[in-house]
């Protein structure tokens, strides 16, 4: 149930959210959002903020494109738990240059809210100096899938074909239009829900969204797992025409990289049942010397290391 508003441009502007997102907004209007967590459930929660010229660029992406992907992104998180999620909440700084846009943005956090079978329960507006868009994901899973329970022996999967988003970012940082499906992939990424429920439902024991890249999100799972992670660069999926070492660099493709026991998940099967690809790319091994490694085979000779591209890294620029 929504509550009155008070008067004001801020309200009005709440308002022309409420109205827009219709039946998606619930329980908004008052000092906090009252949810149900299912019984025998966890409650899993998870935030991320979108900048301007951090996650976007304004001629890039409409308004509509940076509301759906700044609100994909954060329940991409939820998805790589295994959980399903119950509402968002969304906080927005919005500079005068933007006034115009903020239907779109609600707009497309709409669209990704939608997509997503889950409502939008909060938020918060203040002006400031540069756009951002922080999305509070609050979720349930009976067993969420933490990145920390990957065990030697277990088979190493990755969804979807990955390259997409890194080759757009690159056409457009150049000023050139990227091709279609490229441009796609990074304007309107797609949370792997029912993927993440499906992988957690066969009991993988480590999962993660590929936010920062494949090769640095890996070691993010083997620094927490305690293990060494063993990729077959021949079967990193990709699109045409990315190299391996691409398709290892390339963020935010909110595709799930997860470890499972052997003979847990059957590819085919989910394959058939989601209609998207998932790939075994690799196996889990006992630490070597450093924990938290990830060693790439380039060819057939064991062992090669090769130079796995680093991940984004907001504070090393
Ligand atoms: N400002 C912060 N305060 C507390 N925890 C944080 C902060 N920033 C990041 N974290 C935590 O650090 C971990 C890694 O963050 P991040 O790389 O952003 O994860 P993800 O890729 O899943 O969004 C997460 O557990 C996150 O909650
Ligand atoms: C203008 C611009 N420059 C660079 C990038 C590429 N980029 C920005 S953040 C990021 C990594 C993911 O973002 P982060 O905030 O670390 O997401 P999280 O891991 O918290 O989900 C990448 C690849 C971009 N999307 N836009
Ligand atoms: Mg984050």
């Amino acid at each position: 149930m929504e509550h009155a508003l008070g008067p004001g441009a801020e309200f009005d502007a709440v308002r022309a959210f409420v109205d827009r997102w219709g039946a998606l907004a619930e329980g908004i209007g008052d000092d906090a959002a009252v949810l149900d967590v299912p019984r025998g459930e966890r409650l899993v929660v998870s935030t991320d903020v979108s900048v301007e010229n951090v996650h976007f660029r304004r001629g890039w992406l409409t308004a509509r494109e940076i509301g759906a992907r700044a609100t994909t992104g954060a329940l991409s998180d939820l998805a790589a738990m295994g959980a399903a999620p119950l509402g968002i909440v969304v906080a927005l700084v919005v500079p005068h240059a933007w006034r115009a846009e903020l239907e779109a943005l609600a707009e497309g956090i709409g669209d990704a809210v939608r997509l997503a079978g889950t409502r939008i329960v909060g938020g918060d507006l203040s002006g400031g100096d540069t756009l951002s868009i922080t999305v509070t994901v609050l979720g349930a899973a009976p067993q969420p899938v933490a990145r920390s329970g990957a065990r030697a022996g277990d088979e190493l999967f990755v969804t979807g074909l990955l390259g997409g988003p890194l080759r757009a970012l690159r056409a457009l940082e150049r000023g050139e239009t990227p091709d279609a499906l490229d441009r796609t992939r990074f304007a309107r990424p797609v949370a792997r829900l029912r993927e993440g429920r499906w992988l957690a439902g066969r009991g993988v024991t480590a999962m993660i969204d590929v936010s920062d890249g494949l090769a640095a999100d890996l070691r993010h799972v083997a620094a927490a797992s305690g293990v060494r992670l063993r990729v077959d660069a021949r079967r990193v999926p990709r699109v045409a025409g990315v190299s391996v070492r691409d398709a290892l660099a390339s963020g935010e493709e909110y595709e799930l990289a997860c470890c499972a026991p052997p003979g847990a998940v059957d590819a085919a099967a989910f394959e058939r049942e989601l209609g998207t690809p998932l790939t075994r790319v690799g196996t889990v091994e006992a630490a070597g010397a450093s924990s938290g490694d990830v060693v790439l085979d380039d060819d057939a000779s064991e062992g090669v290391r090769v130079d796995l591209p680093q991940g984004h890294d907001h504070f090393s620029i």
